[in-house]
């Protein structure tokens, strides 16, 4: 677009990231276009510049394509569709605003007319001619595509940031692993015994040599160990643990029809993505694959599941509902237990729901646990209980992409305001496409999507107030190029590999630096190179701190032009009754359809007299409804929320109370801080509270004296104590449940004695 207007890009070539080629893959080539759908087109377009010239994609050709499994995905999608889609409504928005503005423009003339009466016929032709011409100025000066050509040309600065000496620490496996970090280098996939169907696959996808991960995890894999793996980002874990896994089922077919391997993930677009990589490496064998997450549809999944197949693909809450409500289908044939993402498979998020996962499985199984910021502390292991697990660290949790140029932006304390501008003008002048955009909430990522469609970017969005159709539909037209910027929330930080990503833009700093590495990982994939931009305000300097620690190669701060900065300011201003009346546009719409769907049933029900419609039966979960909403009241950081709608804090944030509902720039940039900041802190209460529970021995509370028990309580639970705090002291009080001390190997002890059978505990309990 900028090259259509004649304006020029800010950073030059060399400024571009020098890429080196990986030390123990000098001669490796990068990997075919596996993944999610890509056009080959586009692919031999991203051959550019900014990736690695050492890599060498190989085409498949005849093969199955992988189209990332999409044809499948969208049949499980429900049909249902906005009437208009958000960029139609912007569209509209921006054309009324022209219309308004050349009308302006020409009342303008009008009188100008007006003034010039009685001037010469011929003149008042030429004026007329002017007047389109100047009008067609104005247009263009109205239209938020365009800008001053001397802000889009203007350069920013580029400082490398020091890198203070970071203390050498060494990595202590902990007396519970074996460690296998250390793998051999000259180790290929023809080495590692892996099956005539698995090696033509891997050929097919382009493979040339393993990843480190692969050549350190596959081995040990096959040999059915436990494994505890971490990888920096987009280093191809996800074949990694696949391989052996299938080697293993094609090695020892199934003696009956029965799912044995299970592989869980927390997004249902990751589900897709590992789902559609496990049927390209299973393309030439006959071992069947299924993919059970939520927002596609239940009843062709509970039909898939019937049938039985080898590998199972679930996010945990979909897979619970299917234990519960597919009455066939249970785990105890499950052979191996991979958690992609494990340590936010492991986390408070999804610490219920694992449990209950954890109870339903074989207990004869191989676990493997694979993530770019992998815990290595067994204690934090304790839940999926491993076996003699062996540690796999390739990476160290905190790394990043080896290719991966990191700047940062520096947000001054009294600035807040400019970061809509700040990354308005980055999108604008320097990195016009591949690029993702990570907000903290779901409403800035909606408004970024408003702002930037209205300034003429092709911009999607993608977080968890969208349909699941949305969701895929803004991935799909990210992937295949239709739009150039996807504005999203964490739900897409994790795991997604969308082939030629740039750029990831972090409009504030995220939660903790799991997530930082994580979101930045979106780019500088498989050995090409990629480059993030962070806003970092006063308040969240303390993690930039962290990061430069870490980072092996220099970090940069990148310095845009303050006049640069204004302007763009200005243009949001200007356009803040536009954003409105796109929101308008969608409230409106939303109206509409609520009314439709009431007139809708209501005809129903009179078209089928008093009838009740045929009822679906009711659904069963392992939660009670009451439960299940107490439990994500209090794990999605709802406090925050219900807290800046209590009347004192949201006057910190609201300065107008006037103006309902609406926040300044500042106030928005503070609130996406302070659900971050809310999210660590919570996140540090949380680790403190389970290493004191856990000095405390074991027996201590079954015999502590009374008075002792209460100060326990205090000490653990030393906030204020609300509905769930109390039951969860409860629980905490009660001690872990028969089945979990049986599994963890502890005595079946409690307070009073001894219990030898489950029913006698309950009893007591
Ligand atoms: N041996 C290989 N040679 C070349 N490319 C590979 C190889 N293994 C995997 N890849 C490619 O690397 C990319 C990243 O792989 P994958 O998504 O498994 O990374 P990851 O380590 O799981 O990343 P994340 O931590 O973000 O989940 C994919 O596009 C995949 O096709």
């Amino acid at each position: 677009m900028l090259s259509e207007l004649g304006f020029i890009r800010t950073i030059g070539e060399d400024e571009d990231v020098q890429v080196e080629p990986e030390t123990d893959s000098e001669d490796e080539e990068e990997e075919g276009p596996i993944v999610l759908g890509r056009k080959q087109k586009a692919l031999q377009k991203n051959r550019s510049a900014d990736f690695n010239p050492d890599f060498v994609f190989t085409e498949k050709e005849g093969m199955y394509d992988g189209s990332w499994a999409m044809a499948d995905v969208l049949s499980q999608l429900k049909k249902k569709r906005a009437a208009t889609t958000l960029d139609e409504k912007i569209e509209k928005v921006r054309k009324k605003r022209k219309t308004e503005d050349k009308e302006a423009k020409s009342g303008k003339s009008e009188k100008e007319k007006e003034a010039k009466e009685g001037s010469e016929p011929e003149e008042e032709e030429d004026l007329e001619r002017k007047d389109v011409e100047a009008s067609e100025d104005e247009e263009s000066e109205t239209d938020y595509s365009s800008a001053d050509e001397n802000i889009l040309t203007k350069a920013d600065t580029l400082k490398i940031k020091e890198r203070k000496k970071k203390k050498k620490k060494g990595q202590e496996a902990g007396g519970f692993f074996e460690d296998a970090s250390q793998y051999d280098e000259n180790l290929s996939f023809q080495d590692m015994n892996l099956s005539r169907p698995l090696l033509k696959a891997i050929t097919a996808m382009g493979f040339k040599q393993p990843t480190p991960i692969q050549k350190a995890c596959i081995p040990v894999g096959l040999l059915g160990k436990d494994i505890c793996a971490c990888a920096a980002t987009g280093t191809g874990k996800t074949a990694a643990f696949a391989l052996p896994v299938l080697e293993r089922l094609i090695y020892k077919p199934r003696q009956a029809p029965v799912t044995r391997v299970l592989v869980l993930v927390p997004t249902r677009e990751l589900g897709i993505q590992v789902h559609s990589v496990t049927k390209q490496l299973a393309q030439f064998c006959s071992i069947t694959t299924c993919l059970a997450v939520g927002g596609l549809d239940v009843k062709s999944q509970e039909a898939a599941l019937r049938a039985a197949p080898d590998i199972l693909i679930a996010t945990p809450g979909r897979l619970i509902d299917h234990l519960h409500n597919c009455p066939s289908f249970h785990l105890s044939s499950i052979e191996v237990l991979i958690l992609d993402e494990a340590d936010r498979m492991l986390d408070e998020y999804f610490e219920e729901q694992m449990k209950e996962i954890i109870r339903m499985c074989s207990h004869h199984r191989q676990t493997m646990l694979f993530s770019a910021t992998m815990t290595d502390e067994v204690k934090d292991l304790a839940s999926v209980s491993l076996k003699n697990p062996v540690r796999i660290f390739v990476n160290s949790n905190t790394d990043v992409a080896p290719f991966l140029r990191q700047e940062f932006i520096r947000i001054r304390p009294n600035r807040e305001g400019d970061r809509e501008a700040i990354v308005a003008a980055l999108l604008m002048r320097t990195f016009t496409d591949h690029v993702m955009l990570f907000t903290q909430t779901k409403k800035q990522a909606h408004r970024m999507h408003i702002l930037l469609g209205l300034m003429g970017l092709q911009v999607g969005e993608l977080h968890g107030n969208l349909s699941q159709t949305q969701r895929l539909e803004a991935l799909r037209r990210f992937k295949d190029e239709q739009i150039d910027i996807l504005v999203a929330t964490d739900v897409a930080a994790r795991g997604l590999d969308i082939e030629g990503v740039k750029t990831v833009i972090n409009f504030t700093m995220p939660n903790t630096i799991k997530h930082y590495v994580h979101r930045v990982g979106r780019t500088a994939r498989a050995g090409r190179a990629g480059r993030s931009v962070s806003l970092v305000g006063e308040e969240e300097r303390k993690m930039l701190k962290e990061i430069v620690k870490a980072a092996k190669a220099p970090v940069k701060a990148r310095i845009l032009p303050q006049d640069v900065i204004l302007k763009f300011r200005d243009k949001i201003e200007k356009m803040e009754k536009d954003v409105y009346a796109v929101l308008q546009l969608e409230a409106e719409e939303k109206e509409m359809q609520k009314s439709e769907a009431q007139i809708n049933t209501a005809q129903r029900l009179l078209e089928k007299g008093k009838e009740a419609p045929n009822p679906e039966p009711e659904r069963s979960w392992f939660q009670t409804k009451e439960e299940r909403k107490k439990e994500k009241i209090a794990k999605a950081l709802q406090e925050f929320d219900l807290a800046l709608r209590g009347k004192k804090k949201r006057k910190k944030f609201m300065k107008e109370a006037k103006k309902k509902g609406e926040m300044t720039a500042e106030e928005r940039s503070q609130f996406e801080i302070l659900k971050a900041q809310m999210f660590a802190e919570r996140l540090a209460k949380r680790n403190r509270r389970a290493k004191r529970a856990r000095a405390m021995p074991e027996e201590e509370p079954v015999r502590a004296p009374a008075k002792k028990q209460k100060q326990v309580k205090k000490s653990v639970f030393d906030e204020e104590l609300t509905n769930t705090s109390k039951k969860a002291l409860k629980q905490y009080r009660a001690g872990p449940s028969f089945e979990e001390r049986k599994k963890l190997g502890l005595p079946h002890q409690r307070r009073g004695g001894n219990f030898k059978s489950k029913s006698r505990y309950k009893r007591r309990k």
